[in-house]
């Protein structure tokens, strides 16, 4: 698949200290790729490199496989973004916000502002003004101005922020829409780990700068997320057992009585046989399905189960 940002060795130093370091990024066409990391980990400022709003102390940014630099323009009418939180007029409506961004960007097609709030959802308040939106209705706002240019590319920093489950739910239905039948690709970022579990292709995970890891959800579902959990009477003669008579090197001690296996070579059954063979009590083994957040905390704390 091509990959449309594609970043290399990127770092930023802000008065001689490090905020991004050395990180490489690959967005693939299509796709809604998770931008994850705690408060201050670099995302915002990763973002607004991407959009030549901050200026690289060193490393590369590719869009579309073209290297941009602080004199590049063109390829920003190929973006569309919400960079922290998204301002408009108060006393402006919603359509009168995104006719008059259209015009200050200089880009204005028939019918686009109406096709923007008919696709988030807002077609039945257009004459409302602002001052009368919800938060969860400004959001869909920022992305309806996000996306009035019809851009290729979407990058959302924190567009759930502040909002109920409700809204939530509509903001990440609203992603998928535009993913499948706009075929956009998204750029979103969050520090809350379950707002983009259900919906993200790929996950970058971002810590004091550094992008600790780059991996597909199906890849991590598959490789680190389902684990067999064992409940046993001896934690010591069971970790000896699954280390040097079945060769298992993937698991955690949860506590005294309970280990979990991430490796998927070796069956249930064979766990349990040669666990019994070895005199150890099973008093229950049953599969499980670990969820992103705690695979985050665990490579963020520097957890062991983790290849
Ligand atoms: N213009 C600037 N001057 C100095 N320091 C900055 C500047 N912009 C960002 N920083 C610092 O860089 C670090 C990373 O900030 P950034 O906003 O990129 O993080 P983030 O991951 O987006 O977090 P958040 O979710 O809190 O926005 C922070 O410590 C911040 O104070």
């Amino acid at each position: 698949m091509e990959t449309v940002i594609q970043i290399h060795q990127l770092s930023k130093s802000f008065k001689g200290i490090e905020t991004v370091s050395d990180v490489n990024m690959n967005v693939k066409k299509g796709e809604i790729y998770g931008f994850l990391g705690p408060n201050g980990a670099g995302k915002t400022t990763i973002m607004k490199m991407i959009l030549n709003l901050v200026k690289p102390t060193s490393g590369e940014i590719k869009i579309f496989n073209q290297s941009i630099s602080t004199t590049s323009y063109q390829y920003l009418s190929k973006i569309g973004s919400i960079i922290e939180y998204p301002e408009f007029y108060g006393r402006l409506t919603a359509k009168e916000n995104l006719e008059l961004h259209c015009e200050y960007i200089g880009v204005y097609e028939k019918g686009a502002v109406k096709e923007a709030l008919d696709i988030v959802g807002l077609n039945g308040v257009e004459n409302k003004k602002i001052h009368e939106f919800s938060l969860g209705m400004k959001q869909r706002l920022g992305i309806a101005r996000a996306i009035v240019t019809k851009p290729e590319i979407l990058i959302l920093d924190e567009p759930i922020n502040g909002l109920d489950p409700i809204g939530i739910k509509d903001i990440r239905e609203l992603l998928m829409l535009l993913k499948e039948e706009h075929g956009i690709t998204i750029l979103i970022s969050s520090h809350i780990v379950a707002e983009i579990e259900s919906i993200a292709d790929t996950i970058g995970i971002l810590h004091h700068g550094k992008l600790l890891k780059e991996v597909r959800m199906e890849d991590i579902r598959k490789e680190n997320m389902e684990y067999l959990e064992i409940k046993i009477d001896d934690l010591k003669k069971t970790a000896h057992v699954l280390e040097n008579k079945l060769g298992i090197r993937k698991y955690e001690i949860v506590n005294q009585h309970c280990i979990r296996i991430f490796e998927h070579d070796i069956s249930q059954s064979q766990i349990n046989k040669e666990l019994i063979l070895n005199d150890i009590v099973v008093n229950g083994i049953e599969k499980q399905q670990q969820h992103l957040e705690e695979y985050f905390l665990n490579l963020i704390n520097g957890g062991n189960q983790i290849a």
